[in-house]
């Protein structure tokens, strides 16, 4: 049976900065994706590090550094987003990790374009705009890192109501 799933969002530094929040907001509404939960925050070397636990171990230092400084140059708005099979629908919206091979349709290939070479080239990190949970055990990690049960919100006889 298809699950109604909740999954987490990060509307990342740069996508704040160039007030896109409302934009990519109503992007996840427009599909029909409920907001569960909202806030905005500024991230600390504890909270990035309990986020991209494994960021390192995959990438490198470098990379981990360099994201770092990323996610921490402004706050993010973090979303708490419920729908049918919402982690792998909200990926698929996003697009790929590199903007640079973001297909136009998707969030990184409408309002972003950098490369992976060109990230590379000068040790930044991809300015992506938007972290989504990767998987179901990724999303309830990240739903508890970053939202206490108070900030966590049913709307009763919501599934009754979804329009798809
Ligand atoms: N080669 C790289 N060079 C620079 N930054 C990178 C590189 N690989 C990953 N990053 C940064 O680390 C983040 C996490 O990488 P990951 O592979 O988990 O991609 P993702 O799941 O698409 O992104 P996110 O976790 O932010 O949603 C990326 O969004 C990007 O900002």
């Amino acid at each position: 049976m298809a699950a109604i799933e909740r999954t987490l969002v990060l509307l990342k530094p740069d996508a704040v900065a160039r007030g896109l929040t409302g934009r990519l907001v109503q992007r996840f509404e427009d599909v029909g994706l409920k907001i569960v939960g909202i806030k905005m925050k500024q991230m600390d070397a504890d909270l990035t590090r309990r986020h991209y636990f494994d960021l390192e171990e995959r990438f490198g230092k470098g990379v981990y550094d360099a994201t770092a400084t990323y996610m921490q140059q402004g706050p993010v708005v973090a979303l708490l987003l419920e729908g049918v099979e919402a982690v792998a629908n909200v990926r698929r919206m996003i697009g790929p990790t590199f903007p640079g091979q973001a297909a136009p349709g998707t969030i990184r290939g409408d309002f972003a374009h950098m490369s992976k070479a060109y990230a590379e080239a000068t040790g930044k990190a991809i300015a992506n705009l938007v972290h989504a949970s990767g998987s179901v055990d990724e999303a309830k990690y990240e739903s508890e890192l970053w939202f206490g049960a108070d900030e966590q919100f049913d709307y009763p006889g919501l599934a009754e109501r979804y329009v798809f």
